[in-house]
């Protein structure tokens, strides 16, 4: 293929990985892994504990732990991310992460104004544009009436909802999430999956990273991850999705059709 075709290919996707291998420490994580994420829909990422799925999303991300070795390639739009301008970079690739270290004292308004910064100039005050997708990300959220409020004063779930919001009000043209279930309750994990897909609508790229069986079926693609390899990569509405799905969960789980949706359900016997 010319250097124009592989370009050309590349940038049909929103990212594409080529034989990473990320080792932690000793411990080899992934291991030659390769897919493409397409763009402008919501891929979800399955698997076992410790199949590798947060270093994948990490790594598409850019990010790095201090015992990190990596080789191969991650490209974001058809370009390397080392190559990316840090900025354009933040603008592009919004994150939502477990576990985000944020300080307990902060306002959840300043909290969600962070996801502005790679749109602020250097020490500018926030635009008209920034308080408006503030608003925005809060209320779809369902977050506003605790603007005021420190981030330290609020349950799990309303913190996660909080740093939803922060990553939405980036308005980047993907969006990676790290088990952004975690901690919700059953209408607001609903509320997330319908943020899920009217971003989707609106040409964004979702990829997450879910334990929930259920709700990564209601997804566009499913990728399946097993021993820091990717085992399947399918539809969600596929048979063979399905069948990849009970395989990597030992049969311990079935996959049923419920009134259209896809459910998965413990297997008892
Ligand atoms: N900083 C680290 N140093 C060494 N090993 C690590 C480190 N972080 C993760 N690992 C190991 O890498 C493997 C993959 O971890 P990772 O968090 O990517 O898995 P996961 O699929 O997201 O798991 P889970 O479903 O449990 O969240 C695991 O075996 C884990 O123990």
């Amino acid at each position: 293929m010319s250097d124009h075709a592989t370009q050309a290919g590349l940038a049909m996707h929103a990212l594409t990985v080529q034989a990473l291998n990320v080792q932690l420490g000793e411990r080899e994580v992934l291991r030659q892994l390769s897919l493409q994420i397409p763009r402008g829909r919501w891929t979800a990422i399955v698997g076992p504990n410790g199949a590798g799925k947060s270093t994948l999303l990490r790594a598409l991300a850019g990010m790095r732990a201090s015992n990190q070795k990596q080789s191969g390639d991650v490209f974001l739009q058809g370009r390397k991310l080392a190559d990316w301008n840090g900025r354009e970079r933040a603008k592009a690739l919004a994150w939502l992460g477990q576990n985000q270290p944020v300080s307990a004292d902060m306002a959840v308004y300043d909290v969600v104004m962070l996801g502005r910064l790679p749109h602020q100039g250097w020490l500018a005050p926030a635009s008209s544009a920034d308080r408006q997708a503030v608003e925005q990300a809060l209320k779809r959220t369902h977050a506003w009436d605790w603007r005021q409020r420190s981030i330290g004063q609020l349950s799990g779930g309303e913190r996660q909802r909080v740093l939803l919001a922060r990553a939405l009000a980036v308005q980047a043209s993907t969006l990676l999430m790290d088990e952004p279930l975690a901690n919700l309750d059953p209408p607001h994990q609903t509320d997330w999956m319908l943020t899920a897909r009217s971003l989707v609508q609106q040409g964004m790229t979702v990829v997450s990273v879910l334990h929930e069986l259920s709700f990564a079926l209601l997804a566009d693609e499913i990728i399946v991850m097993q021993a820091g390899q990717v085992t399947h990569q399918g539809s969600c509405s596929d048979p063979a999705s399905h069948a990849a799905l009970e395989a990597v969960f030992e049969h311990r789980i079935q996959v049923r059709e419920l009134d259209g949706l896809w459910l998965a359900l413990p297997r008892l016997r």
